[in-house]
């Protein structure tokens, strides 16, 4: 099956900032359509987006050179080319770019190509996306880590920490997982609004007030918990993600956004270990900075046996980074976000080498997001029994959910929700 067509433009994302969408015609006439998303709290290590530069288009974040790499470039070199399969086409890409982090092409015209070609072989072979991503043992419906509160770069206020999530997990299905979580929120906005405090969003959809400490949004979520009729920690429990790579200033981690007070990474590893005593934690992504890997070390002996420790901005959906940190007894999870490393064939190669050395993956969205639903069938395709794609009240988040929900009528009696035991250590 020839590629007969493949154009890219320049569209919007969640943020209002541009980012890049491709459409792909394959000879048979299969269309398919793939948008990028793309991060606020970018690990340092991530694949090359390009952006314009030019400041007199959306301040410099246009992505008209990369929409031009894909129209030109790349165009002409897979337009009436056959290709077998997802690594056959990736791995060309990855050729014709021809540096290790994509700074020729970009990453967010490469992905767009890359996911646009799994969608049209998948609706031209007559099979769902997750099956075609994972095969036909894709059934498990994940837990849907909701990000209720927001804070960090992710929201303007006082909250150091970038997401506090909740997890529905004592569900029969991932419907009505999401009728839990939906309860939750909602009554955490009473809760919010009882007690004075703003009910405006972030960026991922969660609530973003100004609370007295990172402490009081934890509590807060506790309350609404008990307020919507469940029972934190039975039903519904909590995961955190600081994203605290945005918090680390000359070998200390600085509550920028509250006290301004410094802390040594053994005290952030202590202030986990209390977290984690008195909350119904089972999730903490990114609990340290990206180059704190002394840090992370002692983290994971601390946590790594009672907690899920997933690595995000430090391992960048990178083998070779997630194969470092197996070697180093690192985290026992990882992040997946495609567009950290730039193509689905390498993303799933990350994802079987993570699974071979018994590490979880937790598939992710990006604080800049589309309508694109792409992670939606990964999670189910690969049977992650997790992910995070925000709260349920912003289009671009919710349309995963719903998405998710499609697959679960469709999957019937061989869906199967995950649950606690999706996290590690957790049972
Ligand atoms: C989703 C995240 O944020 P961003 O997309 O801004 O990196 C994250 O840090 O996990
Ligand atoms: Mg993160």
């Amino acid at each position: 099956m020839k590629i007969q067509k493949i154009e890219a433009i320049e569209i919007l994302d969640s943020r209002g900032n541009p980012t890049v969408e491709v459409n792909l015609k394959l000879e048979d006439g299969t269309t398919s359509r793939a948008m990028v998303p793309s991060g606020a709290s970018t690990g340092e290590r991530e694949a090359v987006e390009i952006r314009d530069g030019d400041p007199k288009r959306y301040g410099g974040k246009g992505v008209l050179k990369a929409v031009g790499n894909v129209n030109s470039t790349i165009a002409k070199a897979i337009e009436n080319k056959h290709f077998n399969s997802q690594k056959e086409i990736d791995y060309f890409l990855m050729e014709l770019d021809g540096t290790d982090n994509k700074s020729n092409i970009g990453a967010n015209a490469i992905l767009g190509v890359s996911m646009a070609f799994a969608r049209a072989k998948a609706t031209s072979s007559s099979i769902p996306l997750y099956q075609y991503l994972g095969g036909g043992n894709a059934h498990i419906m994940p837990v849907p880590c909701m990000n209720v509160i927001n804070g960090g770069k992710h929201a303007d206020n006082t909250i150091d920490f970038q997401e506090f999530m909740i997890a529905p997990h004592n569900a029969s299905s991932f419907t009505e997982a999401i009728r839990m979580g939906e309860e939750v929120f909602h009554a955490l906005k009473v809760v919010l609004k009882s007690k004075g405090f703003s009910t405006g969003v972030g960026d991922e959809g969660g609530f973003a007030p100004d609370l007295k400490s990172n402490e009081q949004a934890v509590e807060m979520i506790l309350e609404g918990i008990h307020k919507a009729g469940y029972k934190a920690g039975n039903d519904v429990s909590i995961c955190i993600d600081p994203a605290s790579s945005e918090m680390w200033e000359n070998g200390s981690y600085k509550f920028f956004k509250s006290s301004q007070k410094l802390v040594s990474s053994d005290d952030m590893v202590k202030l986990w270990e209390s977290w984690v005593k008195q909350y119904p934690i089972v999730l903490l992504e990114d609990g340290l900075a990206e180059n704190d890997w002394e840090g992370w070390k002692n983290l994971t002996e601390v946590l790594g046996s009672k907690v899920e420790l997933v690595g995000d901005d430090i391992f960048c959906t990178n083998k070779r980074i997630l194969q470092e940190a197996i070697n180093k007894e690192v985290a026992n999870s990882i992040l997946i976000k495609l567009n950290q490393i730039g193509t689905v064939t390498e993303t799933l190669e990350t994802i079987e080498l993570a699974y071979k050395n018994a590490y979880n993956c937790f598939v992710s969205h990006r604080s800049g997001e589309t309508i694109d639903t792409f992670i939606s069938d990964l999670t189910v395709g690969i049977n992650a029994g997790h992910l995070k794609t925000g709260s349920g009240c912003r289009g671009e988040r919710v349309e995963k959910f719903n998405q998710l929900m499609r697959i679960e009528n469709e999957l019937g009696k061989s869906a199967q929700f995950a649950g606690l035991k999706a996290f590690k250590n957790a049972l």
